[in-house]
């Protein structure tokens, strides 16, 4: 059984703010992306891992992975405007390949802190449902209002999750779901261009750690983190 990793870096990374893409920014003195991509190349059960990059940071990701002893890295490939054409792409990338795989593993180059725990279980979960996305709990009380500032509803706590990434997918599946996506559909994941394909997803369990570097804010509460390790 094959099963690959997607790691998507074709992001600027707007709300964060900074001279350069955060994926190249460091993190408690090691680059994200250099983070992210190790986590995945270090876990047994992955077989090859691709890197999307943006077109016009494609040689400053090279220069990053040259870095990463590995040999599971594949030639890194250009994304696009949008996260769901980056994904789109680099699976396109994957089919080229002379042996496609099996099952494939979605993640933000922006989530350098997720653990071998959860890439296992995604992989556990994936094999057995076909599609599934790491997830956790909102802690919060949450209100919905499309009329702010008054206060609409207040769904219930019980029913509501966090999205993280690795999503993971039957690869035929997802790319097959990908190249059906209608033209006009706005989604923010590839859980999303599943469900829009009419296939069943499953939550499995995430991890608080596994926070997406959005603002500035992010990379101190992932230092904080990893000063706890
Ligand atoms: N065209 C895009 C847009 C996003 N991503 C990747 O998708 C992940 C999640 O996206 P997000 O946090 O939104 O990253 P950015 O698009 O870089 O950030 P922003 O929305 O603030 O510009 C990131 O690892 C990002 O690099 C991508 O590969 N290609
Ligand atoms: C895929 C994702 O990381 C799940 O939380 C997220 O959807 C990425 O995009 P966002 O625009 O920051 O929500």
């Amino acid at each position: 059984m094959q099963i690959d990793a997607l790691i998507l870096s074709g992001g600027t990374g707007t709300r964060m703010g900074a001279d350069c893409p955060k994926q190249f920014l460091p993190l408690a003195g090691t680059c994200v992306l250099k983070r992210t991509v190790e986590a995945f190349c270090s876990h047994p059960d992955i077989s090859r891992v691709l890197v999307v990059s943006g077109a016009s940071f494609l040689n400053e990701t090279n220069e990053i992975l040259k870095t990463i002893a590995s040999e599971k890295l594949l030639p890194t490939v250009c994304g696009g405007s949008t996260r769901q054409e980056s994904s789109y792409l680099g699976l396109c990338a994957l089919a080229r390949e002379a042996a496609a795989p099996d099952y494939v593993l979605i993640h933000d180059a922006a989530r350098p802190l997720v653990s071998k725990e959860v890439i296992s279980r995604c992989i556990e979960t994936v094999v057995s449902c076909g599609a599934c996305t790491a997830s956790i709990p909102v802690q919060d009380t949450i209100i919905s209002s499309d009329a702010p500032p008054l206060l609409q509803t207040v769904p219930d706590r019980a029913t509501l999750f966090a999205v993280q990434t690795p999503q993971a997918f039957a690869f035929a599946e997802i790319l097959a779901a990908h190249r059906n996506l209608p033209a006009d559909a706005v989604v923010t994941d590839d859980t999303s261009v599943m469900r829009l394909a009419g296939y069943p997803v499953y939550l499995t369990q995430g991890d608080k750690k596994n926070i997406k570097l959005t603002t500035p804010e992010d990379f101190w509460i992932a230092e904080a983190f990893l000063a706890h390790e």
